[in-house]
């Protein structure tokens, strides 16, 4: 249906751009509370997640470790002759999980009457979308509530010769059918330091490049060393403090790239690039500025602790308002709208920020830093355990890493940070102390199953020395 500016628009109580973590879920909840919802989305049922991001990395990461159980199998006592692997059959795992996450997205739309639309959406006026139809022709969409959930992409970095070798994105790495027999990852960040780590497990070559001296550098000097020093253990080449200066020949085919650093100029010539150097948020030309909302210097659509646009009864959430590019982030950013349209209280500001990287052994951390209370001038006291000191990790063959808390004058955690066998899995109890204000010894004196990961924190909270 062609529309003019004079065209009638169809009317919704609440309209959603973009099918991503919050939008989903306030699309499912407010539609299960009998609103009249509209979601549109241009390509991912359920967002980048479940389909590009998060979920099925962590399944080809998965695959990976596998792979590098089968590395060892001769310590496990089975005398098999090392498999080979078919990355064929690593995509179809990835894509027979996704479609089935698809396949729950679309019943939950359909359960809590969410109208699902296939098309792109662009603002035309305030509280007025047009939607390009997938199906051909166009639909113009208001409502009171509008939520703009439009996420971000990923960068390909403005280097000569880089664009032209098309380098794939973490969209083209998780379609991978072949292993590609030399991978340059340029940046050393979330997405390349687990693709590097997988694909070098599945028998790659890896050289990564980062013009930081050091990996993660917001990270503790000793969890950059040691995880440089797991990561460099199984064989993955780290060219830091570099600058990539240009690249010829085509991705998937031969590449050269010219790499400058203190120890002077090399060219490193792989099979395959994977630009993993950052994202940025998807708020251009969707008229963000013909509805009154208005951007960030760095991009973001600005929004208030609640979430609020610059436009009346428009909020932002996930990526493209700025919150930390996570999804576990983006869920709170629903409960916040939620909660928002409510009528209720609840905001952004000086909410808990856990994250877990997720290589082998993972990195996850919670609450301040070492460094950064060191330079801050905050006092604490530090415990700090090996990881092999949780007797699970020895049951494992993982004994790698270490995990530490920093604790305050009044008892209190104030940081938390472990890099080892499931450290992500360690967080949640740290985090529940930390919020409800308990002090370390809630975790020092519980009784933990033995042997258990999570029986490290009563090891380690009983390393804090006294004051
Ligand atoms: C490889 C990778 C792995 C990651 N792993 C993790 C992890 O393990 N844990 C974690 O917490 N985070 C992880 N992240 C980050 C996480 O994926 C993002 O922070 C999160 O998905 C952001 O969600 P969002 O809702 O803001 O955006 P998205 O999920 O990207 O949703 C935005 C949606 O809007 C649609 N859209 C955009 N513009 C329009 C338009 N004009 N019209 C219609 N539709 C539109 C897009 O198609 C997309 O589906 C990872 C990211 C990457 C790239
Ligand atoms: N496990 C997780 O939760 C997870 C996993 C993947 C991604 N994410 C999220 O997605 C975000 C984006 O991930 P990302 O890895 O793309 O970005 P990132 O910001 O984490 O890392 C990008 C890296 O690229 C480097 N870089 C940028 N330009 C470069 C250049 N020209 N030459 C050399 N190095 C360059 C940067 O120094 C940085 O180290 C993350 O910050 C995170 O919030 C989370």
């Amino acid at each position: 249906m062609a529309y003019s500016t004079g065209s009638q628009a169809e009317e919704f109580d609440v309209l959603i751009l973009g099918s991503g973590e919050a939008g989903k879920y306030l699309s499912w909840t407010l539609g299960g509370d009998g609103k009249r919802v509209a979601l549109v989305e241009r390509r991912y049922i359920g967002g980048s997640c479940p389909n590009i991001a998060c979920l099925p990395s962590k399944n080809i990461v998965h695959s990976a470790k596998v792979a590098w159980y089968a590395q060892r199998l001769n310590e496990f006592g089975m005398n098999l002759p090392s498999p080979g692997i078919d990355m064929t059959v690593v995509r179809d795992r990835k894509r027979a999980m996704v479609n089935g996450l698809v396949d729950v997205h679309n019943k939950r739309f359909a359960a809590n009457h969410v109208e699902f639309i296939c098309g792109e959406g662009v603002f035309v006026g305030p509280r007025m979308l047009s939607v390009e139809l997938q199906a051909g022709g166009s639909r113009l969409l208001t409502a009171k509530t509008i939520i703009v959930n439009t996420g971000s992409r990923a960068t390909v970095p403005d280097i000569p010769g880089l664009r032209a070798a098309q380098p794939m994105t973490h969209v083209e790495e998780l379609e991978l059918d072949t292993l590609p027999e030399h991978l340059l990852v340029i940046g050393a960040g979330y997405v390349g330091l687990e693709f590097a780590q997988a694909m070098a497990r599945f028998g790659s070559r890896v050289t990564v490049v980062d013009r930081n001296e050091r990996l993660l550098p917001r990270e503790d000097e000793d969890v950059s060393a040691t995880l440089g020093h797991l990561l460099g253990g199984e064989g993955i080449r780290f060219l830091l403090g570099s600058t990539l200066e240009s690249v010829s020949g085509r991705s998937g085919e031969t590449v050269e790239a010219r790499i400058r650093s203190a120890a002077g100029e090399e060219v490193v010539k792989a099979t395959h690039i994977l630009a993993a150097a950052g994202r940025a948020p998807n708020t251009e030309g969707i008229g963000l500025d013909k509805a009154g909302i208005h951007l960030n210097a760095n991009g973001h659509i600005r929004v208030d602790a609640s979430l609020r646009t610059t436009a009346d009864g428009v909020y932002a959430v996930g990526d493209s308002a700025g919150s930390p590019y996570f999804t576990h982030v983006a869920y709170d950013d629903y409960r916040i709208v939620y909660r928002t349209l409510k009528g209720e209280s609840r905001v952004t500001t000086g909410r808990q920020l856990p994250y877990t990287l997720f290589t082998d052994p993972e990195l996850a951390h919670v609450g301040l830093r070492e460094d950064d209370a060191k330079r801050q001038g905050t006092s604490y006291r530090l415990a700090k355990l090996p990881m092999a000191a949780v007797l699970r990790t020895r049951t494992l063959g993982e004994t790698e890493g270490f995990f530490k808390a920093l604790i305050g004058d009044d008892d209190r955690i104030l940081g938390f940070t472990a890099l080892g066998a499931s450290a992500g899995e360690l967080l949640a109890p740290v985090q529940l102390a930390m919020s409800a204000g308990l002090p370390y010894t809630a975790l020092r004196d519980l009784i933990v199953t033995h042997p258990t990961l999570t029986e490290g924190l009563v090891y380690l909270f009983s390393a804090v020395p006294g004051k």
